[in-house]
């Protein structure tokens, strides 16, 4: 019998765990989302689940035949990760024999409280809050706002949390069938929430993102109250831009430039993450081949994040040839409720390579730097930019006058660069 390691995601795991604990079928290959078999297996097999923080959670013992590459064979628990196991056992002592339960992964309004009220009757209700991989609220922000419900305040309804990750691949109706799958197997009967209110998820985003009032009667003070509170108006979030492009681009020239005008203009403070710093200072040791070009965006896109999640701005200037290490950026910045901007500093490579201020082009020309962007080394354009600006037709000044239009548009500035803020 052969052991294979195989690494799988945060959403992936989250599944694992819940068939674990009896609450999806208990073969690997029944999962909402199949894993994908490592090489070289055998039935007999044994395929030890890591997680992303390299802890081997569970095994697949023994591996049946996988159909089309997928894993199949029944699922065993070599350790809980961190502290699902309590969030689990929350869901699995119910309040009381009859209890009707509400998966949500977003807060409830009046619209979706009288779906509840009429569907569940007088059996007692509990709210689950899905709490998983890739759900769209923060668990913090989603129970808080669940409280606030007149229901669960008065002590009528009770709220659960449930390590359910999103499967945003999924079909809505196979996603909400999942849902009650679970919700059948922790022995309850289940709620379907109204899929359509009077505003979609993404219209009150939007909402609470320009500090707007919501409509008369669409919710409660107190969860009005909460949300406010976890998606505040975007001129008080915080923001990350993130500056992409050949070396000799100028990015960091226009970076630094952006950084002076936030500096004196916004109330946020500001960071500045330039590449050149940050590869002797957080990247010191890596170097250009792919994965420690995708490690060092990442570090520059983890410590960003934070900074957003703080309030304040950090302004990124990294070549970040990968679009998936961007992406990766984008999904960091607003998981941590910040808002995101990526600027392609798109000169072309004849203009940066006759700059070459630190004469690297030439080496790359002759051979000497076997990995160079634009050279022998891949630059994959971004299809995504929020603004292109060309450094090659247009002056500094107007670069960065283009960047501050921008973020004066998304209401993430409040002033715009002229006429000069006058001095006290
Ligand atoms: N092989 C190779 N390819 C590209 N660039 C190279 C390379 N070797 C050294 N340099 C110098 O390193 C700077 C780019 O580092 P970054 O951290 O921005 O690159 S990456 O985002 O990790 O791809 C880049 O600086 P900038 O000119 O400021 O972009 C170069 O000066
Ligand atoms: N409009 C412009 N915006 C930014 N840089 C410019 C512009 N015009 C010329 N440059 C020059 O181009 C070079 C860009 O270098 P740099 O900002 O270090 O690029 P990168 O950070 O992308 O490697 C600098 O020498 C800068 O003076």
């Amino acid at each position: 019998m052969t052991e294979h390691p195989l690494r799988i995601d945060d959403a992936r795991a989250d599944d694992v765990e819940l068939a674990l604990d009896g609450l999806l079928a208990a073969d690997v290959a029944e999962l909402p989302v199949p894993l994908v078999a490592p090489e070289g297996i055998s039935p007999g097999d044994r395929v030890v689940l890591v997680d992303r923080e390299a802890v081997p959670f569970a095994a697949v013992d023994p591996v049946a035949t996988s159909a089309e590459g997928r894993l199949a064979g029944p699922l065993v628990r070599l350790r809980h990760r961190s502290a699902r196991e309590l969030d689990t056992l929350r869901l699995l002592v119910p309040a009381a024999a009859g209890t009707v339960l509400v998966p949500t992964g977003r807060p409830l309004h009046r619209h979706d409280v009288a779906a509840v009220q009429e569907q569940a009757g007088p059996a007692p209700v509990v709210l689950v809050a899905l709490t998983g991989a890739g759900q769209p609220w923060a668990p913090t922000d989603l129970v808080r706002a669940l409280e606030q419900l007149p229901d669960v305040v008065e002590g009528r309804w009770q709220v659960r949390t449930l390590p359910l990750p999103a499967h945003p691949d999924l079909p809505a109706e196979q996603e909400a069938a999942l849902h009650r799958r679970v919700c059948a197997a922790a022995g309850a009967a289940s709620v379907v929430l109204p899929v359509a209110g009077p505003l979609s998820d993404d219209e009150l985003d939007e909402l609470l993102a320009a500090g707007g009032a919501l409509p008369a009667g669409f919710t409660y003070d107190g969860v009005e109250g909460a949300l406010r509170r976890s998606r505040p108006p975007r001129a008080e979030r915080g923001l990350v831009v993130l500056f992409t492009g050949l070396s000799g681009s100028g990015k960091s020239t226009v970076a630094r430039a952006v950084v002076e005008q936030l500096r004196e203009r916004s109330t946020r403070t500001t960071t500045l993450l330039d590449g050149d710093v940050v590869r002797t200072m957080l990247s010191s040791g890596l170097g250009f081949s792919r994965p420690d070009r995708e490690l060092n965006v990442r570090r520059i896109g983890w410590v960003a994040a934070e900074v957003g999640r703080h309030g304040g701005t950090a302004v990124c200037a990294p070549i970040a040839p990968y679009a998936a290490v961007r992406d990766e950026v984008r999904a960091m910045a607003r998981a941590a409720g910040a808002e995101y901007v990526l600027v392609h500093v798109a000169t072309p490579l004849e203009v940066c390579e006759a700059r070459d201020r630190k004469g690297l082009y030439a080496k790359a020309r002759r051979g000497e730097i076997p990995e160079f962007t634009g050279i022998s080394d891949p630059y994959e354009e971004p299809a995504d930019a929020d603004l292109r600006i060309d450094t090659a037709d247009t002056p500094l000044d107007e670069c960065v006058a283009q960047v501050w239009a921008l973020l004066a548009a998304r209401g993430l500035v409040q002033r715009s660069l002229s006429p000069a803020p006058a001095t006290p």
